[in-house]
């Protein structure tokens, strides 16, 4: 519905309910006790004039004020550019060799980077995170679009571009996992934040092995469980059209389904990881060795079919893990 319908039509209440942010509007205008269960222009004609002459207002003013004011912050949950590519111009291995590449990932494909420990897995990520433009110790360029991005670009895109799920996830506030979500669904002006809230939560409580509740703190959930629930706030909070993820595996999360879920919405995704099946479940990998990128290999068919024969050898693997969680003993013959 457009908002000017909404405006219109709807009870003050019920705007409220699917956008919260939109309080802050009332507040800063000194309205807090409008009648809510009626429309915006019946609520605001109830009200003695000299409320809205104190502010140089007249109704039909502070109307398409509220309109702009839900406009620009609808316009806050949807990226200000659709990144159709991302491309990455080689720089230098750690050797100071040229890396002989030129890479365009298109928007929808996931991308896993492998490579032996300590061979720049996670700075090819920062670089793809502050958009890199030869000015980071791997002398890498990222085009988005094409496109080179100047440093005031860069600095405005801040968060806006890329989203990041790094290996730690430490918590600082004693929120709980309910107040935790509404928080960050009230900053990033979700529309409908009851329901974006329970979806993640369930979300969460899915992709994590132990269950936890809506009211357990974030500080007392264990680091698969943290990990699940920013996974699920990233896949439906987030509106960056770029995932970037350093090592989902050590988790104890549902790896696949984590991937399937950040990938939607034509999201182009980066994993840096040292899990088979998470590489093979990627559309291309990225092997990295002495900082730079040796190769690019687009997984095959045959490899997909290799996948399963993997992800058998896993579940069994997995059953193991699950059998020594319940203290039992392994005898395997
Ligand atoms: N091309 C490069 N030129 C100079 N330094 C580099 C280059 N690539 C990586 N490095 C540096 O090498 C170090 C190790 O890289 P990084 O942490 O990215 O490894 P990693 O593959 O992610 O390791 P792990 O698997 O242990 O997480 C870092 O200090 C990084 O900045």
């Amino acid at each position: 519905m457009e908002f000017s319908t909404l405006v219109a039509q709807e009870k003050l209440s019920e705007i409220l309910t699917l956008y919260p942010v939109a309080r802050d509007f009332f507040v800063n205008y000194n309205l807090p006790d409008l009648a809510w269960n009626r429309p915006f222009a019946a609520a605001v004609a109830a009200l003695p004039t000299e409320r809205l002459t104190e502010f140089g207002m007249t109704p039909a003013a502070l109307q398409t004020q509220f309109l702009s004011f839900l406009e620009s912050m609808a316009r806050t949950d949807t990226p200000p550019v659709t990144v159709h590519t991302l491309t990455i111009l080689g720089g230098r291995n750690k050797s100071g060799m040229p890396e002989q590449v030129e890479l365009t990932i298109q928007a929808g494909q996931t991308v896993s980077i492998v490579g032996p420990t300590g061979s720049g897995k996670s700075r090819l990520l920062g670089d793809i995170e502050c958009i890199a433009q030869r000015d980071t110790p791997t002398g890498r360029q990222v085009l988005v679009n094409g496109n080179p991005m100047d440093d005031e670009t860069r600095f405005e895109m801040d968060g806006v571009l890329v989203a990041q799920l790094s290996q730690n996830m430490n918590f600082i506030m004693d929120l709980t996992v309910a107040e935790f979500l509404a928080m960050h669904a009230k900053s990033r002006f979700c529309a409908a934040p009851q329901a974006v809230c329970r979806q993640c939560f369930e979300t969460a409580n899915d992709l994590a092995g132990e269950p936890f509740l809506e009211t357990t703190k974030v500080t007392q959930l264990s680091g698969g469980q943290s990990r699940a629930l920013m996974i699920a706030d990233t896949a439906f909070m987030s509106a960056s059209p770029i995932v970037l993820i350093d090592e989902i595996e050590n988790a104890g999360v549902d790896r696949k389904r984590a991937i399937r879920l950040l990938a939607r919405r034509e999201k182009i995704v980066l994993i840096s990881t040292h899990d088979p099946i998470l590489a093979l479940s990627a559309d291309l990998r990225i092997a990295i060795k002495n900082g730079g990128i040796d190769k690019v290999l687009y997984t095959t068919p045959e490899e997909k079919e290799s996948l399963a024969r993997i992800e058998v050898m896993d579940n069994a693997l997995q059953d193991v893990r699950n059998r020594l969680r319940r203290g039992e003993r392994i005898l395997e013959k």
